[in-house]
């Protein structure tokens, strides 16, 4: 035989594949097509999951979610231009909510895009994802694929965890190459998101303003549930003996029925705390940008923990910036909580615990409705109870009323169980989290639904029954948008936010073999979601919904535009 045929070849499919599996990547989350089909064949022949869905932006959105779960990078797999244009949404989404995601996605030849000479499917990529992720790159030699794959990991969760584009074009799959010197080419990440040690100074000045504090606050933002130091933020929560108000997805880092918790009694907490304590969490629209009538007239002292230098006076004076990673600032935070500590004063402590306890007895009647035509209120105490029974199952949740009622009214009592819209407050997440959920975590998934915002990816019921995962979906049909009563004053159709009427989305779960089922009360909600939990089977529940239950944008309504002008 010739030299040439003892030779032994690698091409560019295998050291993509072999780049993967080198920095430890097990799953991929993607929709096959030109020219990647035989990548996700090869990827699966070669132990690596490959999960196929009906829309990009649900893969990407289930990548994005495992990198937040995981801390390494998820990787969605797309064909070029309309498949990578469906995965940007997930992969902005993702650099917004510092998830760390990889979309990979296959391109035409840059000879051939340069000269817009019409390929099939050809748009400049790399061009257009630059500016809505931290970091994108192109690999046009298979030599150069196994620092491309390194450059991306790292981009992703290094410093600030974000969403990265790597552009693979087509022929760079087939291109050949020595095996040996291909084995030689690929690298392995060492130390991807290494600790970034605050400044002893900087410790010490956050801890003096912190000593000068009467009514201290903790903030506990999504970046302190994804940095996984979660013994050492409940140590510092609980030796300084600070009330704490966790952001949605930070929300069981300490369970909400934690004694320190001020979640029930947030307004007065942001109103009248004197020294705020953000740890992962910005001070964007979420906190009224950390001014106005939310934070009262008093002054604030704001100590913000974030490993972003950048996000320091982003909205107003940082008065201790503690740049760094979570784990190490808090830890150095515990450590400087010495014998000259004193605990936070008891009125404050009081004051709050008096105004939490208050507006939780105010609510509790409202949550033991048990009636029909359910309400939401009615309808979140019964998945209120089923929380606090399977405390690590996870709760997915998107919609409007949906989202922003059972925030505040499911309470969760482990880190990284609830996964909801994030910054952007984007719908459509809700399949792909699930799926990525049950996936990465083999936890049973609770994914509480808008009826619109389930519409968004409500495709993917099809994948979860595929993969016959442990979804439980329950839908809130009240018919609509926010509500369902909206008319067209005209007459001639339907009112722009509602759906039909009496719909069956439980019918959908049982055309893909999965279980289906229709309630209209708590009561016969929570036995539904028991049986769906203890089962583990695809289910997806229809729960009827008065339409006139909600509120117009929910919790946010405020954000809207008012027109001044009256048509005569
Ligand atoms: C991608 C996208 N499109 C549209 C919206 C606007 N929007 C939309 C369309 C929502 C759905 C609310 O209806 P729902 O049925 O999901 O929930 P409720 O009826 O319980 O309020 S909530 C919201 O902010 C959005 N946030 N994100
Ligand atoms: N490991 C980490 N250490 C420090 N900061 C982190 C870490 N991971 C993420 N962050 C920061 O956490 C912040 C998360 O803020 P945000 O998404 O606004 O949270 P929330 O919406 O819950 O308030 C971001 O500014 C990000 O830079
Ligand atoms: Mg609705």
């Amino acid at each position: 035989p010739s030299a040439a045929a003892e030779q032994e070849l690698t091409d560019g499919f295998h050291l993509v594949i072999d780049a993967l599996k080198l920095n430890g990547i097990e799953t991929i989350y993607g929709v096959p097509g030109i020219p990647i089909t035989d990548l996700g064949r090869m990827a699966q022949a070669e132990g690596i999951r490959v999960v196929s869905f009906r829309h990009e932006q649900n893969a990407g959105n289930a990548a994005a979610i495992a990198g937040f779960l995981t801390k390494k990078p998820g990787v969605c797999l797309t064909v070029s231009a309309p498949g990578f244009l469906n995965g940007l949404t997930a992969l902005a989404n993702a650099t917004t909510n510092c998830f760390p995601m990889i979309l990979i996605s296959g391109s035409s030849e840059r000879e051939i895009v340069d000269l817009q000479q019409g390929d099939y499917e050809e748009m400049d990529q790399l061009a257009i994802a630059k500016p809505l992720c931290k970091a994108a790159f192109r690999v046009l030699h298979a030599a150069d694929i196994g620092i491309g794959v390194a450059r991306a990991i790292r981009a992703a969760v290094s410093g600030r965890p974000g969403g990265v584009y790597l552009d693979l074009p087509a022929k760079l799959f087939s291109q050949v190459m020595d095996a040996e010197a291909g084995a030689k080419s690929l690298v392995k990440v060492i130390d991807p998101a290494p600790a970034q040690i605050p400044a002893p100074d900087a410790v010490k000045r956050a801890l003096d303003v912190l000593k000068g504090a009467k009514r201290p606050l903790i903030i506990l933002g999504k970046g302190a549930a994804y940095a996984q130091a979660d013994e050492t933020i409940r140590a510092f929560v609980e030796t300084s003996g600070i009330p704490f108000l966790p952001m949605s997805m930070a929300k069981g880092l300490l369970p909400d029925t934690h004694p320190q918790s001020a979640g029930a009694a947030r307004s007065t907490a942001l109103k009248d705390s004197d020294v705020v304590v953000l740890i992962g969490a910005r001070l964007n629209w979420l906190l009224s940008h950390g001014k106005g009538k939310t934070w009262g007239d008093a002054p604030k002292k704001f100590i913000q923990v974030d490993i972003e230098p950048k996000e320091m006076d982003s909205n107003v004076e940082i008065a201790a910036p503690l740049v760094g990673d979570i784990g190490s600032v808090v830890a150095a935070l515990l450590a400087g909580l010495d014998g000259t500590w004193q605990a936070p004063p008891a009125d404050w402590v009081n004051t709050l615990n008096t105004k939490r306890d208050e507006n939780i007895a105010k609510m509790a009647p409202r949550l033991m409705k048990n009636s029909a035509p359910m309400d939401f209120h009615g309808a979140l105490g019964a998945l209120r109870t089923v929380i606090k029974e399977r405390p690590d199952a996870i709760l997915v949740n998107e919609g409007a009323n949906t989202l922003d009622l059972a925030r505040g009214i499911i309470d969760m009592y482990q880190p990284r169980k609830r996964l909801d819209v994030g910054t952007w407050g984007v719908m459509g997440i809700g399949m792909g989290f699930a799926i990525a959920a049950a996936i990465e975590t083999g936890k049973p998934v609770l994914a509480v639904e808008g009826d619109s915002a389930f519409g968004f990816s409500g495709m993917e019921v099809e994948t979860i029954c595929r993969y016959n995962l442990p979804v439980c979906i329950v839908i809130f049909n009240n018919n609509g948008i926010y509500r369902g009563l909206d008319t067209d004053p005209t007459g001639r159709d339907p009112g722009t936010t509602v759906f039909v009427k009496d719909s069956r989305y439980d019918k959908m779960m049982e055309a893909f073999g999965g279980v289906g089922v229709n309630v209209t009360t708590p009561d016969e909600l929570k036995r539904a979601v028991d049986a769906a939990m203890d089962s583990g089977r695809p289910t997806l529940i229809n729960a009827v919904i008065d339409p006139a239950a909600g509120t117009e944008s929910g919790r946010i309504g405020n954000l809207n535009p008012q027109s001044v002008v009256k048509r005569k």
